[in-house]
């Protein structure tokens, strides 16, 4: 374990300001009292809520969430204006992210003031801001390529003036973790933040340095949204400090992925499948050296358990699978197979791994019955589907299908003519059980508009789970061929 500087460190989320300045992103009030609600409960201690001047949506955004009662203190960005400062206090925050430019660069091109000039726009604000009651946080823009000397001389004067806090902007993520240790020391004139970016891959390990180095608190934000490449993930900084410093943080750790999925879903930025602690692999294994391992010790390949982070394991088929995971697969779907069936389903599996597609748990069973010669009636078999979309028309269709041997039509509306045709399916069925939609993935495996499109979807029934695909070159048909063959497979009769 290395020390770090504090026991407790407190963690500003920026994902509702510097998140929300990711290019393309913007949020709408009612989603930022969820996501601030989400971050309070996350056990956050501050929640930088926007910029007040920034919009009348973001002062109406702030205005909700610091009446919202949360336990977090709310803050807003402003800059050194009285303006920006009478936004903050009028919308009720409870404190500002008082952001000053602070190297020559950034003084001279920027702003076009003098050092001079900026140390007294710095420490007006300051004094203005405590006037209307508000909590301090005075932050060095670019500090990274400022004067040191120059930026203890506006951190020491803006503490004297009733600055609370500081904080050390890497505004262009230019930082190494040796000039963090050699610089932090020099400017602990009162608690001091560390806000880094991403640009060249270093956030997380400066933020750490910081830490280390002596600041209280480090700014972070959900999936590493931010300015360009981002800033410090709160999911990865977390898991970092519990599982390798041993630093309680406070967190709770189980509402990471929650949290991550949701900010994700509201934002449109996807999560990288392989991004750590909350992409879609990072639990998630294939190889068969490795499903063999983590079956039998999970501590094999997986340096923290899933369960911690609001996740669960998962063991895909494919090419690179071995017996154990498929006998594992074979046994959770019901299947009681001998060596000699087992090798001979591990060489399909492989086959169709080969072609370069996904296995899917309908993929599988399908295998299985052939290896096995077991012929299964389909509860369920479609005789037709229409769909209608168009411009001026909600988006519907109507199924009709055999359940059980009886005819049942059913139709239903949609977002979009995919979701109308699901959810006609799922009513059709509905008599012989309630079968959810819990994931959809659709691939077109080749390019231009006659592609071949591959849906995967993935269905639950009495909380059981089960993958299934289809293949078309209409993503319609493709979709209800995924959803049917799911469907029967799912209302089968397991044993
Ligand atoms: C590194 C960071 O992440 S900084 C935070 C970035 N966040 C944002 O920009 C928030 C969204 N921004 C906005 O909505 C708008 O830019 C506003 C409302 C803040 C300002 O809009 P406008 O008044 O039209 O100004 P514009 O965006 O063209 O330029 C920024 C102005 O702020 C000034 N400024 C920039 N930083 C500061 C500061 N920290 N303190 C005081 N003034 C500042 C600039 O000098 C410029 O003013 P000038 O044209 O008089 O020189
Ligand atoms: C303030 C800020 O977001 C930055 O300097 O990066």
């Amino acid at each position: 374990m290395i020390a770090l500087f504090v026991d407790k460190i407190r963690f500003f989320d920026t994902t509702l300001r510097d998140g929300e300045q990711t290019p393309g992103v913007s949020l709408k009030p009612s989603q930022k009292v969820e996501i601030a609600t989400m971050l309070a409960e996350l056990g956050v201690s501050t929640i930088e809520a926007g910029s007040a001047a920034a919009s009348e949506g973001e002062r109406e955004a702030l205005r909700l969430i610091a009446g919202a009662g949360l336990s977090a203190e709310i803050a807003t960005f402003v800059r050194a204006l009285p303006l920006d400062i009478d936004y903050a206090a009028d919308c009720g925050a409870d404190c500002v992210h008082l952001v000053v430019p602070v190297s020559d660069l950034h003084i001279g091109a920027k702003l076009r003031k003098s050092r001079e000039q900026v140390c007294e726009m710095a420490w007006n604000a300051v004094e203005y801001a405590k006037e209307r009651g508000l909590v301090v946080e005075l932050s060095g823009e670019d500090a990274s390529r400022a004067d040191p000397d120059y930026l203890a001389g506006l951190f020491r004067g803006g503490v004297e003036r009733g600055a609370d806090r500081l904080c050390f902007c890497d505004t262009v993520g230019i930082l190494t973790p040796e000039q963090v240790a050699s610089v932090i020391p020099g400017l602990l004139f009162a608690p001091l933040s560390i806000h880094c970016h991403d640009d060249l891959g270093m956030a997380m390990t400066n933020t750490l340095a910081a830490l280390k180095a002596g600041a209280s608190a480090a700014h972070v934000t959900v999936n590493g949204l931010g300015e360009r490449a981002g800033n410090t993930p709160i999911e990865e900084l977390v898991m970092a400090l519990e599982v390798l410093y041993g630093v309680q943080t406070g967190i709770r750790t189980d509402g990471l992925y929650h949290v991550a999925t949701a900010v994700s879903k509201m934002t449109g930025v996807p999560l990288p499948l392989n991004k750590a602690i909350v992409g879609e692999m990072a639990f998630t294994h294939e190889s068969g050296i490795h499903a063999h391992g983590v079956l039998r010790n999970a501590s094999t390949y997986e340096p923290i358990r899933p369960e911690q982070v609001g996740r669960t394991r998962r063991i895909l088929l494919g090419k690179h699978s071995g017996t154990a995971s498929v006998q594992a697969a074979l046994h959770e779907l019901g299947y009681v197979c001998d060596e000699g069936q087992i090798a001979e389903i591990v060489a399909r599996v492989k086959a169709i791994g080969d072609e370069g597609r996904r296995v899917t748990d309908a993929d599988l069973m399908a295998v299985a019955d052939s290896v096995l010669d077991l012929v299964r009636e389909p509860v369920i078999t479609l005789k037709q589907v229409t769909v209608v979309s168009g411009s001026n028309v909600i988006p519907t269709a109507s199924v009709t299908l055999t359940v059980n041997g009886g005819e049942v039509t059913c139709a239903a509306t949609g977002n979009g003519p995919v979701d109308a045709a699901i959810e006609a399916l799922r009513r059709a069925v509905a008599g012989a059980g309630d079968i959810r939609l819990e994931d959809y993935q659709v691939d077109a495996i080749t390019g231009g508009t006659d592609a071949l499109v591959d849906v995967t979807v993935c269905l639950s029934k009495d909380g059981r789970m089960l993958t299934s695909r289809g293949a078309r070159t209409d993503i319609i048909m493709g979709s209800v061929e995924a959803m049917v063959s799911g469907m029967n497979r799912l209302l089968e009769e397991r044993g």
